[in-house]
């Protein structure tokens, strides 16, 4: 199965989520900002970093890139993307999951291993996980705050679209604690912390045990997932 990792100017971690994917067991296709050919993925991953300096607002620019438009569309049509950090406030820049990430209410970067809570284990993405689950991956953001109108977050947690939630007090002033949401579909998944960085035995948190795993590889269940999800499909 091909997924497609997005590289916009100012992306950090393209080369992480195409090692994750290799790691999952999955083929990693390189997608472009600036060209709109989806090179026949199956699943797309936005990833994380600072994509054109998250000028104007962090994922506003890259929400109308030209790769972007193929994207949506796709997600439309019923691919699945996930959306690492930057690459969810992408999808919420660009419509596909509902609220917006602001500024850290503590006002820093926070850089740390970060406990969640899997509260929804039936996406393309969170299958190898269990409902109710906890685990630890790393969080890097500086506008990492979820925000929404309480209708929204109201909808969200009534669907059951609330997928992760913080554990251990909130980094960031998210409403509710919410650190991940999906589309109505369940293929749509966002989140401000980063399971790529979590696939390799070494390099992964050490912190909290190294997560369920026990050697901080927690977020290798994000690629393996997609991959039997596209397999069912
Ligand atoms: N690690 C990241 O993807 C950073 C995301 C974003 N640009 C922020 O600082 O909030």
């Amino acid at each position: 199965m091909k997924i497609g990792v997005v590289t916009f100017p100012g992306s950090l971690d393209d080369r992480d989520a195409a090692r994750a994917v290799v790691r999952g067991g999955g083929e990693a296709v390189a997608l472009w900002h600036a060209d709109a050919d989806l090179r026949g993925v199956d699943a797309v991953v936005l990833p994380g970093g600072f994509s054109y300096g998250d000028y104007l607002r962090a994922g506003a620019i890259a929400s109308i890139a030209p790769v972007m438009g193929s994207v949506v569309e796709a997600a439309r049509g019923g691919m699945p993307v996930l959306g690492i950090c930057n690459g969810f406030q992408v999808l919420c820049e660009a419509g596909l999951l509902p609220g917006a990430l602001v500024r850290n209410d503590v006002r820093t970067f926070v850089c740390r291993d970060q406990r969640l809570r899997v509260e929804d284990a039936s996406t393309a993405w969170t299958s190898a996980f269990e409902a109710g689950q906890e685990i630890v991956i790393p969080l890097k953001n500086g506008e990492g705050g979820y925000n929404a109108d309480q209708r929204t977050l109201d909808e969200l947690e009534g669907e059951g679209r609330v997928v992760f939630r913080y554990l251990g007090g909130n980094p960031n002033g998210s409403q509710r604690d919410i650190a991940g949401v999906r589309d109505a579909s369940g293929r749509i998944v966002g989140l401000m912390p980063h399971p790529e960085h979590a696939t390799e035995p070494g390099y992964g948190p050490s912190e909290h045990g190294g997560g369920a795993s026990g050697n901080g590889t927690d977020g290798l269940g994000f690629f393996t997932s997609v991959l039997q999800a596209l397999a069912s499909a």
